[in-house]
């Protein structure tokens, strides 16, 4: 039987205390915690450190895309957090992926997963096209994830709509980590790639993300509660056959 994927709850929020009263009200460990560009500017390491001593998984979500040394100190940064993920940039580059992993690798104590984003789900066809980029979203992520996978790193940030290939090319154990989830009622807003929960789950995604779903809905902990039983009852229907 394969782990039900995970639920990374997407805590972007302008307002640390909304994050607190959000986090303060799920048992630790019912979903993980994704702390990105938002939230981490507003308030710092502090608050990682915080869910981190109260035994949260936090997905440390700032997309690190620099030369290969700030990109190396910035993920030893991230482990001495205590953070359960940490991603960079595929674009990056092979060198600044290899020294993102080896200055993970060196740490003596543990170190969190490293992933690699691939292409946004905010971005379609003409969004590549526009910048330059070769190919379909579906060459692109095939492209980086072979990037991400001669790197060592543990896994990409991909759509739903391409963690099926993802899996097929980097394998089973290599994360397909999911943003651009939306139960079918809910607003598409600024994504484009995007899979209902059930969706990415059978398409292969291990670890699925989502944010104003559960933020901007009337009772975010309850959202929680919703998601994460869809994910489970999908799961089990798939591993039952
Ligand atoms: O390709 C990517 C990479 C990261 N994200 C992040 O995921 C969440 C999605 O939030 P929603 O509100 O559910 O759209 C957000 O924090 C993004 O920064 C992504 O969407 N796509």
């Amino acid at each position: 039987m394969n782990p039900a994927p995970s639920l990374i709850v997407a805590l972007d929020y302008d307002d640390p205390a909304a994050a607190r009263r959000l986090v303060d009200t799920l048992p630790v460990g019912r979903c993980r915690l994704k702390v990105g560009k938002t939230l981490f500017t507003r308030a710092g390491p502090a608050l990682i450190e915080e869910w981190t001593r109260a035994g949260w998984e936090v997905f440390l979500d700032l997309k690190f895309h620099d030369i290969p040394n700030t990109v190396a100190g910035a993920c030893r940064a991230a482990a001495d957090l205590g953070v359960w993920m940490v991603n960079v940039h595929a674009l990056g580059g092979p060198a600044m992926l290899a020294a993102a992993r080896a200055a993970l690798d060196a740490r003596s104590g543990p170190a969190p997963l490293l992933t690699a984003v691939t292409v946004l789900t905010s971005h379609d066809q003409a969004t590549l096209d526009a910048i330059g980029l070769r190919g379909t979203p579906a060459d692109a992520v095939a492209r980086l994830t072979g990037l991400a996978t001669a790197a060592g790193l543990d896994g990409v940030v991909c759509s739903g709509e391409e963690a099926a290939a993802v899996r097929d090319q980097a394998g089973a154990g290599f994360r397909r980590v999911t943003p651009g989830v939306r139960p079918a009622d809910a607003a598409r807003g600024d994504q484009r790639r995007v899979l209902t929960p059930a969706g990415a789950i059978q398409a292969g995604a291990t670890d699925l993300v989502v944010g104003r779903p559960i933020t901007e809905a009337a009772d975010p902990a309850q959202a929680v509660e919703t998601l994460v039983s869809e994910i489970q009852l999908t799961a089990a229907a798939m591993d039952a056959g």
